[in-house]
Order: structure tokens, then sequence, then C-alpha cells
């Protein structure tokens, strides 16, 4: 079994959770109501610029000039392609520049942000890579189990978002990290295997509640 596979199967609980919630269940249905996908794309905007981050340290960190560009392209890939998701989404949702510019991120966004800002800064590459696998890879899967709805791909608000993670492309993206994660595993002590699982447990389970969050529009209590 490889780490990656370990992983989700030691933490299948919370590996479920991410695709069991409600938020993405009614995204595949199309019947997620307008305003918390509205909550989303914002929060979601405010994250993406931290996490972006994350790939400009991941170049840092890079043990070779293979990684080191393939990081650096996912930064670009980040800044001009998923961003691009969010840029469209928010002229359909009727949300102005300004908006996006001057939100406010909510203390789960921040929470989750800068868990994985400060990994990145004081641990490793496995460190970081460990802290941005579930985001990668959970999105992918929820992509592809949500293509597989009726009427999903083609729904007037929710496809393009469909489309995007359930792309080839996109898929390429996390299989790379979910390889580079199994690759940076071999050879690590059983302390250091145990500390990348603690951090993959837990950008997991802030994957759930960046869900719950957006379900809620839940700024605060
Ligand atoms: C809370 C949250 N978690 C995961 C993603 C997905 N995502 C963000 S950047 C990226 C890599 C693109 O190359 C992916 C898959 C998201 N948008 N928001």
């Amino acid at each position: 079994m490889t780490f990656t596979q370990h992983l989700i199967h030691k933490y299948q609980h919370e590996w479920r959770q991410t695709q069991q919630h409600p938020f993405v269940q009614e995204l595949g249905q199309g019947t997620l109501e307008r305003s918390k996908f509205r909550f989303y794309m914002i929060q979601d905007y405010l994250y993406l610029v931290d996490y972006a981050k994350l790939f400009a340290l991941g170049a840092i960190k890079a043990p070779d000039v293979k990684t080191m560009s393939e990081f650096s392209a996912s930064l670009s890939n980040i800044l001009h392609e998923e961003m691009g998701i969010h840029r469209s989404y928010a002229a359909r949702f009727g949300i102005t520049k300004e908006e996006l510019e001057h939100a406010e991120p909510s203390p789960i966004t921040l929470a989750y942000s800068h868990y994985m800002l400060h990994v990145a800064q004081n641990g490793g590459l496995a460190e970081l890579t460990a802290a941005l696998l579930p985001c990668m890879w959970s999105y992918w899967e929820i992509g592809r189990m949500l293509q597989e709805i009726p009427g999903a791909v083609d729904h007037p608000d929710y496809g393009e978002w469909v489309r995007a993670y359930s792309s080839e492309e996109f898929g390429q993206h996390a299989e790379w990290c979910i390889t580079l994660m199994d690759r940076l595993a071999v050879g690590k002590s059983e302390s250091d295997l145990a500390r990348l699982e603690t951090i993959f447990l837990n950008t997991t389970r802030y994957e759930t509640m960046f869900w719950e969050m957006a379900y809620r529009q839940q700024m605060w209590l």
C-alpha cells in the first residue's frame, strides 16, 4: 500500500465527510442556494491567495529544478486558471472587484490558510505537500463524483465548477500531488510519517469545516 492509500484508508471517515457534505451534494444536485455559493466563492478567493503562496514556498523548498518548476507552474495555474473560475463566477453572481478585494476572511478561512502557511514555513517539502494534498485530492474526488450526477456538468450556475474539477487537466494536477507525496514519504522515519499523517488529517478536517462554514454562511457563531 502506498503512503497516500494508507492515509485515506486510515482517515476514511474524515475523508468521506469532505465528499458527503450537504454543500457538495446540493451543488451536484443543482439545489444549492445561490447565496451559499456566493459566500463560498468570496471566502474561497481569499483562501486561494494564501494557498498560492504555499506553492511559492514549495518552489523554495524543492530539492531539484524539476520539482521547483512544477511548483512554479502550479502557482501560475492557481493565479490564472483557478482564480479565473472565481472571477467568472464573481461576474455572474454580482460580486464586484471591490467586494472581493475588501472581503474579510472568516475565522475558518483564516485558520485553514494560516495553518497551511505555518506548516509550509516551518516544515520541509514533505510537510508542505501533506498540507496541500487534501485540497487537491478531495476536489478531484468531488469533481469526478459530481460529474456522474445527471445534468450536473450542464447546470447553468454550478456546471462550470463541476467541469473544472472533473477535467483531465485538473486530474493530472491532483495525481502529481499524490505521486509527489508518495515519493517524499519514502525512507522517512516512523515519527516523521506520523507527523505527516497528522498534517493530512488536519487539512482534511479543515476541508469539511470550510464546506460547513459556507453552507451556514457563517462569518462568526
Ligand atoms: C477550500 C478549498 N479547498 C480546495 C480547493 C481546490 N483548489 C484550490 S487551489 C487548487 C490547485 C489548483 O492547481 C485546488 C484544487 C479550493 N478551491 N478551496
